[in-house]
């Protein structure tokens, strides 16, 4: 392996910089991946699988550590942490690399930190976790809240959560999915756009393309180096985009012709979708908050070549009066925890906190209110958030149901055999991780009173 050295010196720093800038991970993953594009792909492999899965594996990493070491994790200097986290997933998860590479490659990267008294105890510590990991005594059931934050890594405010609304077995099967390789669904574009070609461009650029779950349009991708190189993506015939959020704007019914409005769109995947659904007919108005995210839509409208599509800067909290019953769907995709897509962004579970979750809960109800306002008579208003748990979900449609003119209405014409029945005759669904084949996700099919 080339840069050998230099990979771990790049993982530390990119988790450093996590830690100090309270970045998002993939979005710090993402940048370096791109300034080393030119390394081979086994190096850039190395770098993404050391990062994410220390991040993923911080809680059991940390177990480990202070099974041995004398000073506690949340004791010692940040540096030193994290060299000994990432060190010890390569003992413990990355069977290519030998044991004492590891250690020589920590104290190396010790002493360059400018920790060179500190080398011996770097080199003891993971010295005798490379000899003794073997006797690690791990909580089990018998302490559930332990045993699955510890065991999966999840910290025990979720893992309590969980317990509470899905039981032990689901939540069990919710954080081992967390800790899956996650496969990256695209969605084909249906209109102008052969689906045929689309995969076999695809497939002589070497990427491994298999069906996704749930509907034609979705497909797996693996073995490519770098999206932005696939002419299929530089052509916009394909669209990052998981299978939950596709199935959201399924949900919405849209019909060509019809007036939608997407409140929280960036990065546009469900506007574009719903442009897709209409062909040459109707239009979407595709709202975010910022100007960069308006950007980010403009990007892949632009890529995708789509027409009935506009993006446009506002916030979704502040009355829109011009819109007032004028909208046939109404997307609503609200900012939220994003607790279904930790397998995808580790670094959520870790920033996870009762107090965060009931301030996404106060605007999620702003926007929600709008949203309803903006609702034809007979209009449809789907509501949806990629986390799990009732307090950003059920708890905010029966809110809303108890003050505006609106019904659930059945999911059913509108998934495939696999998602029926549950909660989806009764009007929403809330995916699980590891329970369903997606990202967890929960969406809500509202349709207005005619007046
Ligand atoms: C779940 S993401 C949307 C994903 C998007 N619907 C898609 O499918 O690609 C939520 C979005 O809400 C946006 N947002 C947050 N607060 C907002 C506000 N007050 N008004 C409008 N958009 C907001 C965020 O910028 C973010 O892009």
């Amino acid at each position: 392996m080339t840069n050998y050295v230099n990979m771990r010196e790049l993982a530390l720093e990119s988790m450093l910089k996590l830690q100090k800038e309270g970045r998002q991970s993939h979005t710090v993953f993402r940048k370096v991946l791109e300034k080393y594009q030119y390394l081979p792909k086994q190096d850039r492999a190395f770098y993404t699988r050391l990062c994410e899965g220390t991040l993923e594996y911080r809680i059991l990493l940390d177990y480990v550590i202070n099974y041995f070491s004398k000073v506690h994790t949340e004791k010692m200097k940040p540096v030193l942490r994290e060299i000994l986290r990432l060190s010890v997933y390569q003992i413990k998860y990355m069977d290519g690399v030998p044991d004492s590479a590891v250690v020589n490659e920590a104290v190396k990267l010790a002493q360059k930190k400018g920790f060179y008294q500190l080398k011996g105890f770097v080199n003891g510590v993971l010295r005798t976790i490379s000899r003794e990991i073997g006797q690690v005594r791990y909580p089990d059931w018998k302490t559930p809240v332990d045993y699955l934050s510890v065991c999966y890594s999840m910290p025990e405010y979720l893992v309590n959560q969980w317990l509470d609304q899905f039981g032990f077995v689901d939540t069990e099967a919710i954080c081992q999915s967390f800790l899956e390789t996650k496969p990256m669904t695209v969605r084909v574009r249906q209109t102008g756009n052969s689906e045929e070609e689309t995969l076999e461009s695809l497939r002589k650029q070497g990427v491994t393309v298999s069906k996704a779950p749930y509907l034609d349009y979705a497909w797996y991708l693996s073995g490519y180096n770098y999206l932005n190189g696939l002419d299929a993506f530089a052509e916009g015939r394909i669209q990052v985009q998981d299978v939950s959020s596709m199935l959201a704007v399924e949900a919405a019914g849209i019909r060509p012709g019809d007036r939608v409005l997407d409140l929280c769109a960036a990065p546009g995947g469900k506007s574009l979708l719903a442009a897709d659904k209409m062909g040459l007919y109707g239009h979407v108005e595709a709202r975010d908050l910022t100007l960069h995210k308006v950007e980010l839509i403009q990007e892949n409208i632009e890529r995708s070549g789509a027409i009935n599509i506009t993006a446009r800067q506002a916030d979704a909290t502040e009355f829109d009066r011009s819109l007032e019953g004028k909208a046939d769907v109404v997307l609503a995709d609200v900012p939220c925890s994003g607790y279904g897509v930790i397998g995808r962004k580790p670094d959520i579970k870790y920033r996870a906190s009762a107090q965060s979750q009931r301030e996404l809960v106060r605007l999620q109800r702003r926007i929600l209110e709008n949203a309803a306002a903006y609702v034809k008579p007979g209009g449809i208003l789907v509501y949806s958030t990629c986390t799990i748990g009732r307090e950003e979900n059920q708890d905010n449609i029966e809110w809303l149901l108890s003050g505006k003119p609106f019904r659930l209405e059945s999911l059913e014409p509108y998934l495939c055999r696999e998602l029926q029945g549950g909660t989806a005759p009764e009007g929403y669904l809330q995916l699980l991780p590891g329970i369903h084949k997606c990202d967890g996700f929960f969406m809500a099919r509202l349709k207005k009173a005619k007046g």
